[in-house]
């Protein structure tokens, strides 16, 4: 199958928007623009969006203005978003904090938890330094913050997907057969995707 042609089957198909949620570094960011590519949906990350909107980056709103004006700022593009169609939507990593971002998000969506160890989140973002809440953090603090948020991520998905020693374009696979294999899109030739 022809990308145009499966891109075609997601627009047709594909009547949810395509939400990924988890830790820090599970991939939303990147794993997001990747399905946005394959899928010809439109993708919004909410974290470049609150960039954008304020013209500084995370990190400096977290500086200047604190995380809870930070949070105020994610809870309205949620919202924002959440009306979107034919979208993939990759959040922060926070907003399973807020169940009024999960509820919003659940309207017109599918959220995908893209479940990742501690240390393959730690080894992804140890040369990073635009976490404000991770700049500096090791293992074992990375653990006790995932074990805080662990059951929020499970109450929130409505599917489930493994990152770890998997390469971006698998992951994205991974998606997209859940997807199909619980009949949300046709059980197609989706070759020109095997993951590599
Ligand atoms: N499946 C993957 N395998 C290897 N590296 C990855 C994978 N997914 C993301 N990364 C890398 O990990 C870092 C964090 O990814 P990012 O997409 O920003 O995560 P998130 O948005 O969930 O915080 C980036 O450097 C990205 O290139
Ligand atoms: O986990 C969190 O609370 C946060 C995660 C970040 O997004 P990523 O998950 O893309 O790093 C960003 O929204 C902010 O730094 C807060
Ligand atoms: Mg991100």
């Amino acid at each position: 199958m022809i990308f145009d042609e499966f891109q075609g089957h997601c627009r047709q198909f594909l009547s949810h928007n395509i939400v990924l949620i988890g830790f820090s570094g599970s991939g939303k960011t990147t794993v997001g623009r990747y399905l946005a590519e394959v899928t010809g949906f439109t993708c919004y990350d909410v974290d470049h969006m609150i960039e954008q909107q304020m013209g500084q980056s995370v990190q400096v709103v977290f500086n200047r203005y604190g995380e809870a004006y930070f949070r105020d700022r994610e809870q309205e593009i949620i919202k924002q978003v959440s009306a979107a169609k034919h979208a993939v939507i990759a959040c922060g990593g926070g907003v399973v904090l807020n169940s009024v971002n999960v509820s919003n998000l659940k309207k017109g969506g599918k959220l995908v938890w893209m479940k990742t160890d501690p240390e393959t989140i730690y080894n992804r973002l140890k040369q990073e330094h635009d976490r404000p809440l991770l700049n500096g953090k090791g293992i074992e603090e990375i653990m006790s913050m995932l074990s805080k948020r662990y059951c929020l991520y499970e109450e929130a998905a409505d599917y489930e997907v493994s990152t770890d020693g998997k390469s971006v374009v698998h992951v994205g696979y991974d998606i997209l057969r859940q997807f199909i294999d619980s009949q949300m899109l046709p059980d197609i030739d989706c070759c020109s995707l095997t993951p590599h």
